[in-house]
């Protein structure tokens, strides 16, 4: 066998262990075991700790002793100690070596196989021992030395069979070492490989860990959300359980409903079947009514404009009626007692009203002087248009006076003044018993005490409402004044004192003040809203007479404007309503030596003969010709266009009752006679259109 097929031969060996990898040689190890008798051992199965990679060197040279012991000792037989040498060491097997000479070669020691000779070489026969029996000393003698060489020679050759061995195996044992260490090195590399791999592992696990918490956080969010929702949607599947079977209970009564329905549906059915019959019969009734309808309609148009015919004919035969009864009319109006008159009713008046029935005669029952001289009591006896009794009602009174108030609408002047000595009733008449309020404002008619003011206010709008379906739209505008010492006042000026001097122009018919303020009214409330203010303003002053005793004229105007879209008729006209100072004579008027108190009395003394005397002229003047004297007066020149041929003027004569009052009561009731006979010309419309 050769070296190469030993060395294939050793392959599965060294497969088994690293340290297994050291060829021995297997001609040696068939040598030994041919010669010891005990079976061979293989490196795996004498373990890894006792490798052979330390053994050749080593017991090569002590088997080496040995046998040169043997030889030395002269020893033929080398059975024992060859035995002895094949004893296993170590568990390593190793080639029994040969004996060798001093000369260190080995000695043939029993036999040697074939294989392990070298090329050429003979193998000799069985060594005899020494003891054996022989032939003759000489030929035992050459027959050992040939043999002794053919020992040596063996052992050499299995010297060099041995070094070659040895060196093989040392080589072996080299690439054995360097492999160790390149799989060691492997060996490091995996093992940090499965470190990194262990701690890659282990972050992973940690990231693992991490993640699982966090999906077991999430789970468990989700759990409980899916638990609050799960929750939630079986109390809403519980709710609408609850919903199906109440509908379902519901479902049922409608069915039972309906069934009903049903039943009744055909019972109208039924019933609309004979009131179909039935419509069909008012349908022609309706026909016939449409018709009729049509026919009422043509007549009512016709009626309307008939309407509107009467309207103007009634306008026509009113103002006719005034102007027969004569434009300047008077009023009398005897006041109740109040608790400001000194006494008690004895100490009233002999008054009486003998027509009751006409209502327009007043008698007093006064000391006078008889033709004679000698003072007797006589009757006073006066008839005017209207007289009222002190129980007369404020609404008793505004009914005589609401045709004037229907008279500026139709575009004439008028003029109402109140007349009569201080305390008899003048401004209770025109503006009532009680201070006028925003309550009382929007229906003055509610409150008995209201007065003609807002009265005639709230009428006046409320005729221009109803004229308003006939066409007619009107504007209204008001001014408030004073005329006090014959000077006048605006009560509805800026300033609290007016110390402006004011002019008093006409011009086409109107009467303008200048430097006064003129406000447009849009509703009664803002006309009683005004005449709150001027009321604070007016100058009063007590006297002895009236604690409340104006001494001074106020004049509250009302410029009326209408247009009617229809008729194309238009006006313009004011409405004067006068609260003239006290008439009583001046001995009469407290006055006494106060110079401020006399020019009062003088001035409201001028004024008032002024009005007569007006009056007076208007009444003698024919058709108005005649000189009339307005400039006398700043009242008569305020009130020149509400006076005379082209307005309305009426005179509200207040009375008082008391006895201590009968001689003035007397003198106002002879001026208002005078008055009342006085015939002043025709009135006459103003035409608006040319007045602006
Ligand atoms: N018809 C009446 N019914 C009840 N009280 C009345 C009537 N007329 C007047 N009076 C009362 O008599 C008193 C005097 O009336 P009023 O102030 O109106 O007089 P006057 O003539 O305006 O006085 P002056 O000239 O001072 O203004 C007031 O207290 C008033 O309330």
């Amino acid at each position: 066998m050769s070296s190469s097929d030993s060395t294939m031969a050793e392959q599965p060996a060294r497969s088994s262990s690293s340290l297994s990898n050291i060829p021995v040689p297997q001609a040696a190890r068939r040598e030994a075991k041919a010669s010891s008798g005990l079976p061979t051992r293989t490196a795996a199965s004498n373990g890894a700790s006792s490798g052979p990679s330390r053994l050749p060197a080593k017991s090569a040279s002590k088997a080496n002793v040995v046998l040169r012991a043997t030889v030395a000792s002269g020893s033929g037989s080398v059975s024992g100690s060859s035995r002895a040498s094949t004893k296993p060491t170590g568990g390593l097997t190793l080639p029994r070596a040969p004996m060798v000479n001093r000369t260190n070669r080995p000695v043939a020691v029993g036999r040697v196989p074939s294989g392990m000779l070298p090329k050429g070489k003979v193998a000799v026969g069985p060594i005899r021992s020494a003891g054996s029996p022989g032939r003759g000393r000489i030929s035992q003698d050459s027959n050992d030395s040939g043999r002794m060489e053919a020992i040596e020679s063996r052992m050499t050759s299995m010297q060099d069979l041995f070094d070659m061995e040895r060196r093989r195996t040392d080589d072996m044992m080299a690439r054995a070492m360097k492999e160790r260490e390149m799989q060691e090195e492997k060996v490091r590399q995996l093992e940090e490989d499965l470190l990194e791999q262990r701690r890659l592992a282990t972050r992973r696990k940690e990231e693992a860990t991490r993640r699982k918490s966090i999906a077991e956080d999430e789970l468990q969010v989700i759990t409980s959300k899916h638990n609050r929702e799960k929750r939630m949607l079986e109390e809403e599947l519980e709710q609408e359980r609850s919903t199906v079977s109440a509908l379902k209970a519901t479902l049922a009564q409608q069915s039972t409903a309906h069934l009903t329905m049903e039943s009744q549906h055909a019972a109208l059915r039924t019933q609309i079947g004979s009131q179909k019959d039935e419509i069909q019969g008012l349908q022609g009734r309706i026909q016939e009514l449409e018709a009729a309808n049509r026919l009422l309609q043509n007549t009512s148009l016709h009626l309307e404009s008939e309407l509107r015919e009467a309207e103007s004919l009634r306008r026509k035969l009113h103002n006719e009626v005034q102007e027969l009864r004569g434009n300047i009319r008077v009023f009398a109006r005897v006041r109740p007692s109040v608790k400001n008159d000194a006494n008690n009713s004895t100490s009233l008046a002999s008054i009486r009203f003998p027509n009751e029935r006409e209502a327009n005669q007043i008698e007093l029952l006064a000391m006078g002087e008889s033709a004679t001289g000698t003072a007797t009591m006589r009757n006073h006896l006066f008839t005017f248009d209207r007289v009222f009794q002190p129980h007369t009602s404020q609404a008793d009174v505004f009914e005589e006076v609401a045709h004037l108030t229907q008279s500026v609408l139709d575009g004439y002047n008028t003029c109402i003044f109140a007349y009569g000595q201080t305390g008899s009733g003048k401004t209770h008449t025109l503006e009532g018993g009680t201070e006028l309020s925003l309550s009382t404002a929007s229906d003055p008619s509610s409150d008995p005490h209201a007065g003609l003011i807002p009265r005639a206010v709230q009428m006046l709008w409320k005729t221009a409402e109803d004229l308003h379906d006939k066409g007619w739209r009107y504007d209204f505008e008001g001014q408030m004044l004073e005329i006090y010492n014959e000077g006048i006042n605006d009560l509805l000026g800026k300033a609290e004192v007016d110390t402006a001097k004011h002019e008093i122009k006409h011009e086409k018919g109107r009467t303008i003040v200048t430097d006064t303020v003129v406000v447009p009214l849009d509703s009664p409330a803002k006309v009683f809203q005004l005449l709150a203010k001027a009321k604070s303003r007016r100058q009063t002053a007590s006297t002895l007479m009236n604690e409340r005793s104006s001494r001074s004229h106020s004049v509250f105007i009302v410029r009326v404007r209408g247009q009617n879209a229809t008729t194309l008729e238009s006006c313009d006209a004011v409405l004067s309503l006068v609260d003239l100072a006290g008439s009583e004579r001046l001995s009469n008027s407290g006055s006494g030596s106060d110079p401020a108190r006399l020019k009062e009395a003088q001035c409201i003394n001028k004024s008032l003969s002024s009005l007569a005397d007006v009056i007076a002229a208007l009444g003698n003047s024919k058709q108005g010709q005649g000189h009339v004297p307005y400039r006398n007066s700043t009242l008569t020149w305020l009130l020149k266009n509400s006076l005379g041929g082209n307005s309305k003027t009426l005179m509200l004569l207040a009375l008082s009752p008391m006895a201590e009052h009968l001689n003035e009561s007397l003198c106002s009731l002879r001026f208002a006679s005078k008055v009342n006979s006085t015939v002043i010309g025709t009135a006459k419309k103003v035409k608006g259109a040319s007045s602006d």
